[in-house]
Formats: structure tokens, C-alpha cells, sequence
């Protein structure tokens, strides 16, 4: 038999995501988003498993796509280059000419809903409300508009539009852990929730009937859980709650009254099918870790796209008790075991609060006794079982990852995620140096050898343990951080402003704790050798964020190298600029590889 060399680790970077899907009301057909040709678009198959075809060319991740219900055209939306500006564009099913439906240059589009004949299109915009957005109703064949929905208070997205069109369901989002949702009936604003001062999440509402609604709420509770709303009785109903795992999402199947509703229990998804009628419950065993969609066909057909991380993501069709995977994304030459599955572990922190944490640790044949500290982005995110290439090849090439879910993050309660608000530099700050110093006390890792590197927030991370405790690292890496919080709240999307307060802080009021927690007052103790990557299109976390920093580090001689992408936004779309930069950052790396790191 022929002896094979082992795949080259550069070939871990060639994997390919599908990043969002939709089945036409037939189900004969299948639309997905994807980057199989280095750049994402919109492909397609005939079901069953035939050849895709591609159906767009603009080399944009689409973030937004619907089928209108009788499958005469797709609504889709692109931003341009990462700059989240994104506009609505119809799409005949087999491809062709896209037409711009909803375009305005410089305005962020949301939350698009197609009227059940496929005549109108609601959706909320910036364009005349930047900070709190409107609602538009849009008559797709002469380009009439009225608007719907005049947003205040807190920035308002449509969620759903009845058959008839005479109920809306809509929310108010004040921050990342404080939203309503409301359903307007004729002219009534009915609020899902009872009234109370105390902050919670309506994350997710649907109409199950003309008078009842299904949402996933925190209202008076830790974790999220799902309660029913009767328009009629105006009565509020706790349904159903799980200990200790958080409701995200519903998807309703119409034809069957089920529920389908998806959970995250910290690392992992779960996903339950609820009989509306039969008041029963199930657990739905999926084929993943980790879920990205549910859909449901007008034939009460279910569709799932998720991964993990040791697996791709991949789309599957629900067939009576199994799952029927749809595509065949898998990364060629390579297996399962090539990859490195992470050990959840807990560690405590400075205060016992105990600080759950996914640990990557290299293969035995390939580890060279090098750490990287990930801290995640958000921050109220987490970092969970999701295939991440860059992970594998920098694990390929010997360096093993610890990624901690410090305070702040979801999947662990709302009391939990809010520990970060108006606290960005504080307990998380201290739940990352508890997790180095649980891996200096294990023997995995070396004061002073460690490498810490992160993107957004995680980002902002890195450079703040950089100035603030440079002792522990060897060399920083930040991917489009926040330096100076100051700046940052000032320069972020108009529609996230007046949520700044509650999530990073005052200027005024919070000003001592906003110069204690921002990085750039820290310059003078930012003495190791620093990578700084930033998109120059990032409306969340502007260049001037990056460059600030940059500058005042070059201004002392510091041994600092800046890569900006031209192209991209906050974070990567594009294959060809992830592989350069992330090949830029393994050398980098190899530059300052200890040959006296620890190897346990
Ligand atoms: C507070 S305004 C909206 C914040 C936004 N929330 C949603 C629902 O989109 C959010 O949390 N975004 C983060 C994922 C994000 O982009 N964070 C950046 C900015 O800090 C990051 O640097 O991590």
C-alpha cells in the first residue's frame, strides 16, 4: 500500500463555511451561503444533492435571505467590504441579474419581511432614524413606502408580520441585556412581557395564532425560558424552563403547531421540539455541537445548519427520527482525529466565581509547550464548540489555545453577561489573569512566555493585559480591538449609541473608570512586541482605534507591525486576506517561539 505524507497544516486554512441557507416552499431547492470560491456567495442546489450553482457574484456574505412563499424570488441582503451598510436585493431562484429593491448608500438595513403574497416588503433602516431606526412598508412592484414604525426610546426592529398584515410583532433593544418586545394590533401597542423596572431579554417572538404569541424571555428569571403571551387576555405564561440552559431562538412549523426552540447550555446547543396542542415536549438529539439555523418547509420538513469543532458546518434535512445530511462540506484528505477537540474545563477565579473554559491543547507529535490566550469577542459572546480553522493551524504548528468564558459572557444567565457592563477593564480583566495563573500553577505554561491574542473585544483584551500586566506575555496580538473607550463610544454605529451607557459606560459620569479600563493608558507598560490587525471598512471598532495606538507605540520604538485589510469590515470574510494575515501571525509567533517555553 502506498505510504501518504501527512496533510500539510497550511491546507487546515482551506476550509470552507456555510455561513446561512434557505429551502424554497417546495423544497426542490436550496439556497446557501458560502465561501467555496475563497469569497462568500449565494449558491444553490436542486434537492436531492445535486451540483451547486452559483447564483451571485458580488463576492459579499449575505445576511439576510428569504424565499417569498410561493418561490418566485429570493430577497437577499449585502453589505459591501464589511462595511455593514447592508441593502435588499430580489433574485430570481435560478440566478440571473440581481435587482436592488432596497438601496440608500451609507444606511444599515434590518430584519426584512415578506407579506404572505410576496407583494410587500417590511424591514427597518437608519436611513431616516439613524439612532432608533424605522419601519417601512414597501410595495415591491411600484416602490411605493409608507412607514410603519417610527422607532424611540431604544433602536426598534420589526420581528414579524401577520398573514393578514393587521398584527406586528416588534422589539425595542436597549442593550445587549435589556429589550421588549411588542405586538401592535390595529392600533393597539400591546407590551409581551408585565411591566417592571428590572432590566431582562425578549430575545424571540412568533404568532402561533391570531392571538397568541410564544417568546423566549429572562423576565424574572437567570435563564432564558419560554412563556405564551393571549393578545386577547393580555395574560403572560411562564411554559417552559430548563435549569441552567438559555432559550435563543423559535421556529414554528405552522402546519403541525410545533415549536421548534433551540437552547444554549454554556459550550453547547440543545434543541427541543414543543406540541403546541398536545402540550408535549421533546428532545431533538442533533448531529452537532453547536446549531447556526432551523428552518422549517411549509411541509413541517425541518432543515438544520451546525458544526463543531471537530466538524463543518453543514446543513441536514430531518427524515422521520434522523438527520440527512444535505451537503457534504468536509475538509478533503483530512479526518476528524486530525483536528484537536477542545477539554471544557473550570477553573476560579480571583473571587471563586467559577470561569468555565474551552482548552485546545496541542497534539503530543506536534507541541512545542507554546500558549496562546484567546480571549473571545463581544464581549457578551462566548467561545463555543465551533470549528475554527485558524485554531487547528495554529494547534498544527504546536501552539495549544486556552479560551476562558470570562464574566460577561452568555450561556451562563443574565446576572453573569451583565458583569461586564460598565466593567469592561475590571472582573474580566481578572478572570483572564486567573486563567493564566491556573495554567502557570498546572505546569502548562511559563510567566512570561505566554502569547495573548484576540479579536473586537478580545482585542481590546489583549492590549489591556498587555499594559497592564506585560510580565506575563512574550508577544501580543490584537485583531480590531477597542484602545480608548472614549473614542470607541464615539465612534461606533448611531443605532448602537444610546445603548453605550449601559454596556461600556458614561464619558462623563463613568470618566475615572473609563480611563482605568482603556488600554491607551497603558502605552508606557506595553513594552513586547505587538501585531495590530484591523479591517479598514469596521464600523464597530473603527481604523482610528488601531492606528491611535499603533502610532503612540511607534512614537516610543516599540517593535509593533500593523497589517490593515483594505477590504474587510470587523473580522474576515474573504479566504485570500484571513490566510495572509493569519500566516503573517504564525510568523510572528515562530519569531518569538521560546525555546524555553514550558513542555509538560
Ligand atoms: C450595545 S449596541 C449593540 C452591540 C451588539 N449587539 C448586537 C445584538 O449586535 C454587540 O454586542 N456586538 C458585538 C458582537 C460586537 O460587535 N462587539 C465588538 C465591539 O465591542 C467587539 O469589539 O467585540
Amino acid at each position: 500500500m502506498i505510504e501518504f505524507p501527512k496533510p500539510d497544516v497550511e491546507e487546515m486554512l482551506q476550509t470552507v463555511s456555510i455561513i446561512d441557507f434557505a429551502v424554497s416552499p417546495d423544497e426542490k431547492q436550496f439556497i446557501f451561503c458560502t465561501n467555496i470560491s475563497g469569497k462568500y456567495n449565494l449558491w444553490a442546489m436542486d434537492l436531492p444533492n445535486a451540483f451547486p450553482y452559483r447564483l451571485t457574484f458580488n463576492n459579499q456574505p449575505c445576511h439576510e435571505l428569504l424565499y417569498d412563499q410561493e418561490g418566485r424570488f429570493v430577497i437577499a441582503g449585502f453589505d459591501h467590504d464589511g462595511d455593514e451598510n447592508t441593502q435588499f436585493y430580489a433574485l430570481k431562484p435560478h440566478g440571473g441579474a440581481m435587482k436592488k429593491v432596497v438601496y440608500q448608500e451609507n444606511t444599515r438595513n434590518f430584519s426584512p419581511q415578506l407579506s404572505s403574497d410576496g407583494e410587500r416588503l417590511y424591514y427597518s433602516s437608519s436611513k431616516e432614524n439613524p439612532s432608533y431606526l424605522n419601519t417601512y412598508c414597501l410595495q415591491l412592484s411600484t416602490g411605493e413606502e409608507t412607514t410603519v414604525l417610527e422607532g424611540s426610546g431604544g433602536t426598534t426592529y420589526i420581528a414579524e408580520v401577520s398573514e393578514d398584515e393587521t398584527t406586528t410583532l416588534y422589539y425595542q433593544f436597549f442593550s445587549n441585556t435589556n429589550s421588549r418586545y411588542y405586538a401592535r394590533v390595529g392600533e393597539e401597542e400591546i407590551l409581551l412581557t408585565p411591566p417592571t423596572e428590572k432590566e431582562h431579554t425578549v430575545s424571540f417572538a412568533v404568532l402561533t395564532s391570531p392571538t397568541e404569541v410564544y417568546l423566549v424571555t429572562d423576565y424574572e428569571a437567570d435563564f432564558s425560558y419560554l412563556a405564551k403571551f393571549d393578545l386577547e387576555t393580555k395574560t403572560f405564561t411562564k411554559v417552559k424552563e430548563i435549569p441552567k440552559e438559555g432559550f435563543t431562538t423559535l421556529i414554528y412549523d405552522k402546519e403541525n403547531r410545533i415549536l421548534y426552540i433551540t437552547a444554549e447550555k454554556g459550550v453547547e446547543d440543545r434543541l427541543y421540539a414543543y406540541h403546541l396542542d398536545e402540550g408535549l415536549w421533546g428532545n431533538m438529539v442533533i448531529p452537532c455541537d453547536l446549531i447556526t439555523k432551523v428552518a422549517v418547509a411549509k411541509s413541517g420538513t425541518v432543515y438544520l445548519l451546525g458544526g463543531g469543532s471537530v466538524q463543518l458546518g453543514n446543513v441536514y434535512k430531518r427524515e422521520g427520527d434522523k438527520w440527512v445530511q444535505i451537503t457534504r462540506n468536509k475538509m478533503a484528505g483530512m479526518a476528524e482525529e486530525d483536528f484537536v477537540a477542545p477539554e471544557v474545563v473550570t477553573y476560579p477565579s480571583f473571587d471563586g466565581l467559577e470561569i468555565e473554559a474551552l482548552f485546545y491543547k496541542a497534539k503530543e507529535e506536534h507541541d512545542k509547550g507554546e500558549m496562546i490566550l484567546w480571549p473571545h469577542g463581544g464581549p457578551q459572546h462566548a467561545e463555543r464548540k465551533s470549528f475554527n480553522a485558524i485554531f487547528q493551524y495554529f494547534l498544527s504548528n504546536g501552539y495549544s489555545i486556552f479560551a476562558p468564558n470570562f464574566r460577561g459572557s452568555t450561556g451562563y444567565g443574565l446576572n453573569f453577561t451583565k458583569m461586564v457592563e460598565r466593567a469592561w477593564g475590571a472582573g474580566p480583566r481578572l478572570d483572564n489573569i486567573a486563567a493564566l495563573d491556573w495554567l502557570i500553577d498546572q505546569g502548562y505554561a511559563k510567566k512570561g512566555e505566554i502569547i495573548v491574542m484576540g479579536g473586537s473585544y478580545g482585542g481590546y483584551m489583549s492590549l489591556l493585559l498587555h499594559g497592564r500586566h506585560a510580565d506575563y506575555f512574550k508577544a501580543v496580538i490584537d485583531v480590531c480591538g477597542p484602545s480608548n473607550l472614549f473614542s470607541f463610544i464615539h465612534s461606533v454605529p448611531e443605532d448602537w449609541k444610546s445603548a453605550m451607557d449601559a454596556w461600556v459606560g458614561h464619558p462623563e459620569r463613568d470618566r475615572e473608570k473609563l480611563i482605568e479600563y482603556s488600554p491607551s493608558t497603558y502605552i508606557d507598560q506595553m513594552i513586547k512586541p505587538m501585531l495590530v490587525v484591523q479591517g479598514a471598512n469596521d464600523p464597530r471598532v473603527v481604523k482610528a482605534e488601531s492606528d491611535q495606538i499603533v502610532e503612540a507605540l511607534k512614537e516610543k520604538g516599540r517593535d509593533i507591525t500593523y497589517i490593515v485589510m483594505e477590504d474587510e469590515g470587523h473580522g474576515f470574510a474573504k479566504k485570500e486576506n484571513e490566510i495572509a494575515v493569519f500566516r503573517q501571525v504564525l510568523e510572528f509567533m515562530e519569531k518569538y517561539a521560546s525555546k524555553t517555553a514550558n513542555v509538560h
